[in-house]
Order: structure tokens, then sequence, then C-alpha cells
């Protein structure tokens, strides 16, 4: 029996957000089949991530959860691949959560979003040296979601009443380990002043989604402390944000660990002026991008 799961593409943090926020969208997607097989082992079946399960997100997520579920099986995972890896589009997650659905529902294990979220962000250890569970928790719930708690993993679906249509600007950078290095540029140590603004643009972020108050996500999507910390992986987005902003766009943030700019755009946004504007800025740092316009992805 071969069971396929797909999980979209996403985008974590959305400004102030870091680690605790995802938005999923219909831009690209990764399916992920699997096959019981007689070997006893799990085995990887892709064009571009790690054949070494150990390695491989859905593998590691899938080992996991066999060893927690005492399940001996061997399996063998086959990766469609289709969220593009590295760009801060959530490829990794996008792997790892389909892996665990498909899994879950192979073996009947009835588990809750929240326990699939766990073993999916935990494939992410494989990717990045650490477990973080935002951008899975959009592979598996969809829309946006906001992580309470990681222990235990807990997870709610924010219904937003606003919802503005997305561009993402791609930058064709290719950086080793992009997540692993722009995580390891975040302060660990913040001020307190520091936390006030951050707590305070959040829930104005918040309220504005939940409310449909433009200005109020405007304001509140904005970040001086994980963004600023990685600007030298991405000096362009400063411009590239602001330019957004002079053509009335609702807002833009770093799409998860970069380099992906996600700028949420409106019926008051001039996107043909986003287009030219993105054109010009990267092209002065001898950019090559991609400009994907899609549309959050409600729901599984
Ligand atoms: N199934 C997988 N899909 C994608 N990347 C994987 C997978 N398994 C392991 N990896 C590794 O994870 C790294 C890519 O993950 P990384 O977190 O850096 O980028 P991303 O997931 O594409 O974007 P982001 O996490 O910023 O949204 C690469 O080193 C890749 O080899
Ligand atoms: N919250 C994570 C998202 C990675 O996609 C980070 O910014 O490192």
């Amino acid at each position: 029996m071969k069971i396929k799961e797909l999980s979209y593409s996403s985008s974590a943090n959305l400004g102030p957000g870091y680690d605790i926020l995802s938005l999923s969208h219909r831009a690209f997607k990764d399916e992920v089949e699997i096959e019981e097989n007689n070997t006893g082992k799990i085995r990887i079946f892709s064009d571009n991530t790690p054949e070494d399960p150990m390695k491989n997100t859905a593998g590691l997520s899938l080992i996991q959860l066999m060893k927690d579920r005492k399940i001996k099986s061997g399996i063998d995972i086959t990766i469609n691949k289709g969220v593009p890896v590295g760009l801060g589009l959530g490829s990794s997650g996008a792997s790892s959560s389909a892996a665990v659905k498909a899994f879950n529902k192979m073996f009947d294990l009835n588990l809750t979003n929240d326990e699939m979220v766990y073993y999916s962000m935990y494939g992410e250890i494989a990717a990045c040296g650490s477990a973080h569970p935002d951008n899975v928790s959009s592979g598996i719930y969809g829309g946006m979601t906001l992580i309470t708690s990681t222990e235990p993993v807990r997870v709610r679906k924010i219904d937003i009443k606003y919802k503005p249509h997305l561009m993402l600007v791609i930058p064709d950078i290719k950086i080793e380990e992009k997540t692993k290095l722009a995580r390891s540029m975040v302060p660990k140590n913040i001020d307190i002043k520091d936390m006030v603004r951050q707590t305070s643009r959040l829930s104005l972020m918040l309220l504005g989604f939940l409310n449909g108050e433009r200005q109020a996500i405007r304001d509140g999507m904005n970040d001086e402390i994980v963004e600023k910390s990685r600007n030298g992986l991405f000096p362009f987005y400063g411009e590239i944000k602001s330019m957004a902003i002079d053509e009335n766009a609702v807002s833009a943030c770093i799409s998860g660990a970069g380099p992906t700019i996600l700028i949420f755009t409106d019926e008051r946004t001039n996107k043909n002026g986003i287009i030219s504007g993105t054109d010009e800025i990267l092209g002065k740092y001898g950019l090559n991008y991609k400009i994907v316009e899609t549309e959050i992805v409600e729901g599984y």
C-alpha cells in the first residue's frame, strides 16, 4: 500500500513572530509518498535532498515517530520536491510534515495535529540543527499558525479576517546550511526595552489580522531583533521593504530565515510598481530573482 500526502510552502516569523508564527501559501508544494518495504530500513528516494534518512527531515521525523510508537517496519519515502530548498520557504518542514501525515494515515495512529507538529518539527533538526515548530505547523494546520507552547507542542490557528494577497520575492542566493547560519546570528539576550517593543508590535500585528485592520498589520509587522541580526545575509531587504510600502503594500517581512521576502498586498497596492522597484533594487546587487504571486492556504 502506498500513501501520498502533500504540504505547501510556508513563511515563518512574519516580522516580530520569530519561531512562533507561520503562514501557509500555495506557491509550492512537496508531495511525499510512503510504502512499506521488506528491508526493515528507511530508504529515501528524492532528487535533491539527502539520501541518508538521518540527514533528511522526512526520514528523521519518521525515525523518531517509529521509535516512540515501537513500529519496526521498513519504509520507502519518496519525496517529490516542489518547495525550493534553502530559500526561506519552509522546504525542510514541508517534507517532514507531509511524511508524518502520510505515516499517520498508513498506520492509523490517529495522531493529533499537535502531535504531528511535534514529530514534524523533530525532523527540522536534520535541516538546521534545531527543532523549530513554525514552518511545520503550517504544513499540518494550514493558514496562519501561532505556537503557544513547545513542551508540550501546542498550536493555535489564527482565524485571520484580513486576507491579503501575497508576493514572494525570491532572490537566487544559495547559502550552505542557511537556516543554521541565520539562527546562529540571532542574539541570545535582548534589552527589556526591545522585548517590550517586540511584544507590542506582535500584539498589534495579530490584532490587525484578527480584526481586519490594515494599518495595524503595517505598524505591527516590523522587527529589529531577528531580521536586523540577519541583515548581513540580505542587505537588499530594507530597500525592498520601504519600496513596497511606498507602492502601498500592506507590509513586508523576511520569509523564515530568508532570503525570500514576503510582501502582503491588497487592492490598494501598486503591484507593477513593486515589480519594477524590485528589478531596480536587486539589479543594483547583481541578483537574479523571481517573483511569485500566491494566496494563503486556508487548511488541509
Ligand atoms: N526533505 C528535505 N527538504 C529540504 N531540505 C532538506 C530536507 N532534508 C534535509 N534538508 C536539508 O535542509 C537544508 C535546507 O533547510 P533550510 O532550513 O536551510 O532551508 P529551508 O527549509 O528551505 O528554508 P527555511 O527553513 O528558511 O524556511 C539543506 O541543507 C537540505 O539539505
Ligand atoms: N523561525 C525560523 C524559521 C526558519 O524557516 C528561523 O527564522 O530561523
